[in-house]
Parts: C-alpha cells; structure tokens; sequence
C-alpha cells in the first residue's frame, strides 16, 4: 500500500508571503516531488515551471487551483476533492496554500476525520504533517489593533462576514506547529524580538523562525512531523496558563501572562464597565466567568487586541440537579476537587497575556467588580443585567 503523504499547510493573512514562501520551498525542495494546491481568491503567481522541475507531469493536476474561493466554509470540501486528486499522483508530499483569510481548524479538520466526506476518506491516504503560519512582522500591529472587520477591508470570504483580523491572526498563531516571523526586515531587531517573544508566550509549543521573504530550510516546514489535532488545540497560551502551566515572562520587553480566579460572581454593571475600559496593554485575554445575574451558564470571554466578545460556554454543572451533580462529581475528579460547598463549580478564571501589564492593577479592579459581602447575602440573580445576551 502506497504510505500516507505527508501533508503541509501554509497559513497567513493577506500578503504576508505565503506565496514567496512557497516558491522558495519548491526551489530548494531537493528530490522531493511536491504537489501543491493553491486557492484563487488572491493572485496567483506561484512559479509552474518550479513545480514541473519536481517530477510532475501534468502542471495542471499539480497546481490545482480551487473553483471557490473560500476555504473556511464550503471550500473546505473542494479541498478534500482536490487533494484526494493530488493524492493519487506519483508525489511524495503536498503543500497547500490556503487564503489569507482562512481559519486553520476547518482546514486541519479536512485531514484528521476519519470518515468518509463525499465518499472521501483523506485520512487514509494523507497525513498532516505541519502548520505553518506566515507573520508578517511588518504590518502585525497594525492589522492587530485596527479593530477591523474583514468586511471593512472589504476582504469578506461571505457576505457579512464579521469576522475580525485580530481573531483571524489570533487562530492561526495559535494553531500553527511553526510560526515564521517573515519579513523582519521591516523592523529593527529589537521590534523583532518583542514580537517574537509575543508569538512565543500566545504559542509557546510552536517552533518560531524569522524570515524574510520566506527563506527557511525546507526540513524546518517539511515533514517535520509536529501537527497533532490534540496538540494543535492546546498550545495556545492561554490554555496552558489556564492549565497551571504558567509561560516564564520575558521581563526584557516586558511580555507576561497571569491568570484571575475568583470563586465570587462578577456584578453585571460593574463588569461591563470595567468590559468597557478594557486596558490596552492586554494583548490577548480568554477564560471563564460566573456572572451573578445568569446562574445557569458560564460566560466565556475572549479577547484579540480590539475585538472583544462574551458567549455561553455551556451550563454550570452546579445548574443541574442533585443527582446529576453527584453523578458528573463521582466521574469527574479534577470537578469535585474544585467544588465549593455553596457555590459548585461556578467561578471565573481569565488569563491575560500583554505587553507592560499592571497585574496588580488589573487584578484589584477586577475584584471591585465582584460582588461585595453585603451583595452576596441578597437574591444576586436579580441584579440588573446591562450586557448583551451570551451569543
Ligand atoms: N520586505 C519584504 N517583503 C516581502 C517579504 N516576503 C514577502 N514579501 C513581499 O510581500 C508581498 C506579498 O507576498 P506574497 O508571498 O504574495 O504574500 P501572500 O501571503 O502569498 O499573499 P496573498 O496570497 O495575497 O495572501 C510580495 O510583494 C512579496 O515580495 C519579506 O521578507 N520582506
């Protein structure tokens, strides 16, 4: 049976140097015989000849290209159509480009279901082997802290498409097994290297290369062997500070993370006005809260520069009822060993990643938001609520 090939998935947003990058890698990819995939929602000036060099016979099965443009949503499919296609060609590897504006997950995912999609089962002939994301070092903050939307730039992958920069950069750096921090020479060193520890801290199990104009060794990017769904899901930062695994600061340029955990709930107003004064020197901040007006339902806050956003993250275990509670505790001992006697599981844990962050500041601000001695004893639920609907 023919070995599983191994699989390569370029991310980044627009114009941070996907395409160079992959140039280069088909230059220098030695015997390699590379089937690449590109998508045409961009331009497409990926040198054919470099790809024809590798073996390949037909340059238009090599360089598929994918009718829609979009990767996140319904292009996913044409990706599993089209590497399948690749997929039964004499090659050793594939590289995918994927748009700018792609999300990493549903790209990866497109790999690792084991089941059949359209009657195909990619898993079986493929393997995703690394994600590698592209940062443009030059434009990082400003496309960070623009508070844009993908439809202010006009760079929608559907109508409508709300999605901020700041949470697209955000999932890909966070996913990505390689994270190479491409055209540094926009920058002086010592903006480099506060960047790079940022990456470092919001991903701290991803390799971080700098570049410019993309050149690597290929055996840094190239079946390196690093991509794990499950490892991918965990990398991010504030996941592991959340798991007690607290990332050493970087005091040189200032870069740290903590986490706030508090058994007490946050008071509606309170909060939110604090929501609304958000410091800036926090750089990314995620994690759980117990609103007292909403019992039932933990909040999940999630913070990317300018871009701000509170959902439901499922219901309080302490919500359900007695035997339910006893039951979930009984399974579960990591819940039971944080269960309060009173107040179950309910309780807010946010980590903060920044630049220059008062922690001391931010941590007793956040307790004045909490419900006071004298609040807690009343019927708390019934506070006024001034927050949107969880989403
Ligand atoms: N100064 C500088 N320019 C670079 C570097 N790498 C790439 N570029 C330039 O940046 C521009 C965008 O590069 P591409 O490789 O097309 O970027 P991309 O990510 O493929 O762009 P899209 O396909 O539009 O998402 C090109 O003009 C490149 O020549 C670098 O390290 N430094």
């Amino acid at each position: 049976m023919k070995q599983k090939i191994p699989v390569t998935v370029l991310s980044g947003y627009l114009g941070a140097g996907k395409t160079t990058l992959l140039n280069h890698l088909l230059s220098n990819k030695q015997n390699l015989k590379i089937g690449v995939l590109v998508n045409d929602m961009s331009e497409i000036n990926i040198d054919a000849q470099l790809v024809e060099q590798g073996g390949l016979k037909r340059t238009d099965e090599k360089l598929i290209q994918l009718e829609n443009g979009c990767i996140c949503c319904t292009l996913r499919e044409d990706l599993i159509v089209e590497i399948d296609k690749l997929a039964d060609l004499d090659i050793d590897y594939i590289l995918v480009e994927s748009t700018g504006i792609s999300e990493p997950i549903p790209v990866a995912q497109s790999f690792t279901l084991q089941e059949d999609v359209l009657g195909i089962d990619l898993s079986a002939k493929t393997r995703l082997d690394t994600m590698v994301t592209v940062v443009d070092a030059g434009s990082f903050w400003h496309d960070y802290q623009s508070g844009e939307t993908l439809l202010d730039r006009q760079q929608e992958a559907v109508e409508e498409d709300e999605r901020e920069i700041s949470d697209l950069l955000l999932d890909q750096i966070e996913f990505a097994d390689v994270i190479l921090l491409n055209k540094i020479d926009q920058l002086v060193q010592e903006e480099v290297n506060q960047l790079y520890s940022l990456l470092h801290t919001l991903n701290p199990d991803a390799a971080i290369h700098q570049t410019t104009y993309g050149k690597i060794s290929p055996d840094l990017v190239l079946d390196t062997n690093t991509f794990s769904f499950e490892k991918a899901s965990q990398s991010a930062g504030w996941v592991k500070e959340l798991n007690h695994e607290h990332i050493p600061e970087t005091e040189e340029y200032g870069i740290a993370s903590f986490v706030y955990r508090n058994r007490r709930p946050f008071h509606p107003e309170r909060w939110m006005n604090w929501l609304e004064q958000w410091p800036k020197e926090v750089v990314r901040s995620k994690g759980f809260f117990w609103l007292a007006s909403r019992p039932n339902t933990s909040g999940l806050l999630s913070q990317a520069g300018q871009s701000l956003t509170l959902e439901a993250a499922g219901p309080w275990v302490a919500a359900y009822s007695e035997e339910d509670q006893k039951q979930l505790r009984a399974e579960d001992s990591e819940l039971d060993s944080r269960w309060h006697p009173v107040f179950g599981d309910r309780m807010t844990e946010i980590v903060f990643i920044g630049i220059k962050m008062n922690e001391e500041k931010i941590m007793h601000e956040l307790d004045l938001c909490l419900l006071t001695d004298e609040e807690i004893k009343q019927d708390f639920t019934a506070l006024e609520d001034p927050l949107p609907a969880f989403v």
